[in-house]
């Protein structure tokens, strides 16, 4: 990677359309419903807001880079392991000794519901992501960032990291999404995950919340208004996730419409859908289709997320997305 790198460097290429960064966690899906303490038997998977996206990309043929730190231990082998094996480049993932890698249980989702999720991430090597591990060339390396409130909700070094990467980014004539992925419980209060998230969110050029979210950012009720929220800070494209429902987008040159969601008969279990959302959305853009295109792509690959107990498990191939398309 580092000799295609320089190599790239000096034709003026990108190696990576997308480059992400933040924790990706060892994850065990309970067999059994009901109260997580009471469950016997799970299934190991891998879980992370930003590699679930890294590897929705690459499983649509996009070149993606991964940056992170995991522990010296079994886990962070097993996630290395995992996200590698997709094909995301993890060269910039670091092996910490004397740290350790996040894990999280998960409920087995009922009804469509969201599952209970019971995360040990505290201190973790991941959480321990600071400015100083920054990677400008790497980044440099990139047309794109793809960040999301998870990682800036881990420590207040990650915190940092996310807004200096971001900065860096558009300051280089990058791209930047942010998916705010509200994760209240690594938070010390709403506040300061509304003024942090918001204030990430306000240096990207794409802002995807889905409406839940958006209405705790803005106090905004409708996406109309959430949307303006964002654009009258500086945002060009807000693209809000309305569920089954589909999504709504607005510009800052007024374009704005529905885009209709995907019929889903079975639905196994949500989470993972906007991040499969994001990969959508952020593949067309890159691959310059018209929005509207784009965030039916978005609802697609949403779509397929939830039809799978694991986060990423679902996400399709670039064929598997043709396929639905031309059906
Ligand atoms: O909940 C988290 O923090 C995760 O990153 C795990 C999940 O895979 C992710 O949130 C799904 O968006």
């Amino acid at each position: 990677m580092e000799q295609e790198l320089r190599q790239k460097e000096i034709q003026g290429v990108h190696a990576l359309d997308v480059v992400t960064y933040g924790e990706a966690m060892a994850m065990f899906v309970a067999e059994e419903t009901g109260d997580l303490a009471a469950v016997a038997h799970f299934t190991r998977r891998l879980a992370g807001a930003e590699t679930n996206v890294a590897i929705g990309l690459a499983r649509l043929g996009l070149r993606v880079g991964w940056l992170s730190r995991v522990g010296d231990d079994s886990f962070g082998r097993f996630i290395r392991a995992s996200v590698q094996a997709e094909g995301v480049d993890c060269s910039r993932v670091v092996t910490v000794a004397g740290q350790t890698s996040a894990f999280q249980l998960k409920a087995r989702a009922e009804n469509g519901a969201d599952p209970l999720v019971e995360y040990f991430r505290k201190g973790s090597a991941a959480s321990r992501l600071a400015p100083e591990h920054f990677d400008a060339a790497y980044f440099l390396s990139a047309r794109h960032l793809h960040a999301t409130g998870v990682a800036a909700a881990l420590s207040e070094t990650s915190l940092a990291f996310a807004g200096q990467a971001i900065d860096f980014m558009r300051e280089h004539g990058r791209t930047v999404s942010f998916d705010p992925n509200l994760r209240p419980t690594l938070w010390p209060s709403q506040a300061v995950m509304v003024e942090q998230i918001n204030r990430l969110a306000c240096k990207a050029d794409w802002v995807l919340p889905g409406l839940g979210e958006g209405k705790i950012l803005t106090g905004h009720e409708l996406p109309h208004d959430i949307a303006s929220f964002y654009l009258q800070r500086g945002v060009r494209l807000v693209v809000i996730k309305l569920g089954a429902d589909g999504a709504y987008y607005r510009t800052a040159e007024g374009d704005s419409g529905m885009v209709p969601g995907e019929r889903v008969a079975n639905v196994v279990d949500t989470v993972g859908a906007g991040d499969g959302f994001a990969a959508g959305l952020v593949s067309a853009l890159l691959e310059g289709l018209p929005l509207a295109q784009a965030v039916r792509r978005a609802n697609r690959v949403g779509a397929f997320a939830i039809q799978v107990a694991g986060d990423m498990e679902g996400l399709p191939t670039r064929a598997q997305l043709d396929a639905l398309a031309q059906s």
